[in-house]
């Protein structure tokens, strides 16, 4: 489809919308190097990518573990017992053939040790004899965690891109780590346009209220930006020139004015900037409008970008997951997942030319559309687990879709 400007600076302009997938692609490829390396401790890193591989910096466990609360047995039973206790951080002796020491959980097997038995297993007698009440006995290494049984010290545990989450912190700390190398993450101000905007109370006299300002911070934050900071600019070619010109983020993300109405003065004023248009509309439903321009460099020579939102709530939600998602992850280093496809449940109703993205629910036999799906409304989003990607002319049921994200956590 063709979509015409007539605020670009000059005759009226007509271009071509570029297919979803390629839009998505672009938005991707026009970052030639994620940003820098930072180190962080482990505590600052989540949500950050892995610059480096995570490689293991001792063996795990890092010694041989008693896996249980029990005894410490050496040869076959009974056992003579005695020894003080082992107790996990305890500097752990040798243990004599035929004899058995009280172990924790957690604490260093002693040498000579051939198993631990629980403490359920057995009793000790009144000449002070452990016997075991099991019928088979420990056999050896039975319950003992042999040094190096999940890794190696030098080997690579997990990859770089791979994104810092909880259970990354925990592997990185008991590998060793204090800190991480991972990249900066890219910083974001949301400009969001529009005088018919309120910021508080019930929609009046012809205004309604705004809807992106609240959804886009934590949706972008849940992408990767590191700090999302917003401010509303009144529909004025020159405060949105000087808003764009100065801001110091990575990313510029902007909502309204990307189509061709009275006060749509984005394209104007990336004309007049001198900023390079990457996606200047999608062929996909709802936000066809929205666009991707680089953006001249910022005082330190740091490059900036600027994703142009379409104004309508669901339209301004398929810009961020077309475009700026895939330019947040990819600043930051992020290794790029395996798109998710699911079975449809039920037909997906689509556009007879364009992708669509529909908000869909999950259910037992596939993803299943949601009502309230219009571009300017959000109810069918709030009930989502994820847009379907809907191919020109729909899906049928029990077609293979990809389903992509919408944040669920808070
Ligand atoms: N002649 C044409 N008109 C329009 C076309 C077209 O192809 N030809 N496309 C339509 C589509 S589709 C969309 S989407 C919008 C995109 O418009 P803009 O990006 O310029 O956005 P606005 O005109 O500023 O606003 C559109 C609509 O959204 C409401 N809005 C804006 N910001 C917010 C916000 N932060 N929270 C809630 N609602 C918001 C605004 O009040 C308007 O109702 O263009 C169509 N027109
Ligand atoms: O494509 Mo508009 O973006 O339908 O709302």
């Amino acid at each position: 489809m063709t979509v015409a400007h007539p605020n670009t600076a000059g005759p009226a302009t007509t271009i071509a919308a570029v297919p979803w997938e390629q839009a998505r692609t672009l938005a991707r490829g026009c970052v030639r190097q994620p940003l820098p390396v930072v180190t962080r401790p482990l505590g600052d890193a989540l949500g950050h990518a892995l610059a480096e591989p995570l490689t293991a910096l001792t063996d795990l466990p890092p010694f041989d573990t008693s896996a249980m609360d029990g005894w410490a047995v050496a040869g076959p039973g009974p056992w003579r017992t005695g020894g003080a206790a082992v107790l996990a951080g305890d500097h752990s002796g040798f243990l004599d053939h035929g004899t058995a020491v009280p172990i924790a959980t957690g604490a260093r097997v002693p040498e000579g040790a051939t198993a631990v038995l629980r403490r359920e297993h057995g009793t000790v007698d009144a000449g002070g004899d452990l016997l075991h009440l099991h019928p088979a006995g420990p056999e050896p290494g039975r319950d003992i965690r042999p040094r190096g049984q999940e890794c190696h010290a030098g080997e690579p545990l997990i990859p770089a891109g791979t994104t810092v989450t909880a259970a990354v912190l925990g592997l990185a700390a008991a590998a060793g780590y204090d800190r991480l190398a991972v990249h900066r993450r890219p910083t974001v101000e949301l400009l969001v346009l529009g005088d018919e905007l309120l910021e508080s109370g019930v929609p009046r006299d012809g205004r309604v209220r705004d809807a992106l300002g609240p959804l886009l911070p934590p949706w972008l934050l849940s992408c990767g930006a590191e700090t999302v900071s917003r401010r509303a600019v009144a529909d004025d070619p020159g405060l949105l020139r000087e808003a764009v010109r100065h801001s110091a983020a990575d990313i510029v993300v902007t909502t309204g004015s990307t189509a061709a109405g009275p006060v749509d003065f984005l394209h104007d004023t990336l004309h007049g900037l001198g900023a390079r248009l990457l996606v200047d509309s999608v062929a996909v439903r709802p936000g066809h409008p929205m666009l991707l321009a680089e953006l001249p460099p910022a005082a330190d020579g740091r490059a900036r970008r600027l994703v142009g939102l379409p104004g309508n709530p669901l339209a301004a939600v398929a810009g961020t997951v077309t475009l700026a998602a895939p330019l947040l992850r990819r600043l930051g280093g992020h290794a790029d997942g395996e798109p998710c496809r699911v079975r449809a449940a039920a037909a997906l109703p689509g556009h007879p030319r364009d992708t669509r993205l529909l908000p869909v629910l999950r259910t037992d036999h596939g993803v299943a559309p949601l009502p309230f799906d219009g571009p300017a409304m959000l109810r069918g989003l709030v009930l989502a687990d994820g847009l379907a990607v809907v191919p020109p002319g729909g899906a049928l049921s029990g077609a293979t879709v990809e389903v992509l994200d919408v944040p669920r956590r808070a």
